[in-house]
């Protein structure tokens, strides 16, 4: 699988090199190497339990708060590998922030939603920190909807909204990578709308990694995508290349829905 050569113009701002992946004793990724271009969306497809989401937890390390979980292998972050035991945890998770299924607002207002993560890594003053709520908020298309109501509980919002919530905390670190883990998967119609649009205008500043299994989804947002099966990368290309011409049979198979 020589793929990764084919979309060599652009940067990669994370490229993963000879990865595998361990639950104890079980191998649960088995040498998979692709980059993620900076400022592009890549989505990683295949059937449940092939590894997906196990690849994405790897790229800001969430792995490490599990006992007998490990990783092998290279994951460079501009060039850094971020599998160093070495490597501050808390630098790297603002630097690649995570986005999960079911949107976790933490029980506190939507003002406090925000501030709180931004209050872990900097000491911003309050009109500062006003600013920063603002832009985070607008950044993550819900300023015009919560912009009166700041005070209240981030609970109180809808599912799509909280969903949005957590991607403005997300991006008021002022991440460099943010991984989303099936974002969309609890989510109504309208709001998925909304936050699918929402991805593709974060990849004008964000380098962003995507696991669905809505195939319509990946075509939609995404630039590249891996197909992976039983945790193995099976194709990564570009996406209109995998959907429209994959080079592999089982590629082929799974977004016709033959398997899966
Ligand atoms: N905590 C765990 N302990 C042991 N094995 C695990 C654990 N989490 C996942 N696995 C195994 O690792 C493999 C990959 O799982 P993973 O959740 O990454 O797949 P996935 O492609 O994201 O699946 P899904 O689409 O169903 O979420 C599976 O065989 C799964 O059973």
């Amino acid at each position: 699988m020589n793929a990764p050569a084919q979309v060599k113009e652009h940067a990669a701002k994370i490229s993963v090199q000879g990865l595998d992946f361990f639950y104890g004793a079980s191998k649960a990724l088995k040498s998979i190497s692709l980059p993620l271009q900076t400022h592009k969306v890549t989505a990683f497809i295949g059937p449940s339990g092939c590894g997906k989401s196990t690849l994405l937890r790897v790229l800001n390390r969430m792995y490490d708060l599990y006992p007998g979980q490990r990783a092998e292998g290279e994951v460079l972050l501009d060039g850094e590998n971020i599998l160093d035991p070495a490597i501050d945890i808390n630098a790297l998770r603002a630097r690649v922030g995570m986005i999960f299924q079911k949107p976790t607002p933490f029980p506190m207002s939507i003002y406090e939603n925000i501030a709180f993560g931004v209050r872990l890594y900097e000491k911003l003053s309050r009109a500062d920190m006003d600013q920063r709520v603002e832009e985070a908020l607008r950044g993550a298309a819900l300023w015009d909807e919560v912009k009166d109501k700041l005070h209240t509980s981030g609970l109180g919002l809808s599912g799509g909204q909280q969903q949005r919530l957590c991607i403005a905390r997300s991006v008021a670190v002022q991440p460099e990578v943010i991984l989303f883990d099936e974002p969309c998967s609890a989510l109504d119609p309208i709001s998925t709308a909304k936050v699918e649009e929402l991805i593709e205008e974060l990849a004008n500043d964000y380098t962003i990694a995507i696991v669905t299994h809505n195939m319509q989804q990946a075509v939609r947002v995404s630039d590249y995508t891996a197909f992976m099966y039983l945790g193995e990368l099976v194709e990564f290309g570009d996406t209109d290349e995998v959907f429209n011409k994959p080079r592999e049979k089982r590629t082929q198979d799974y977004i016709t829905g033959r398997f899966g």
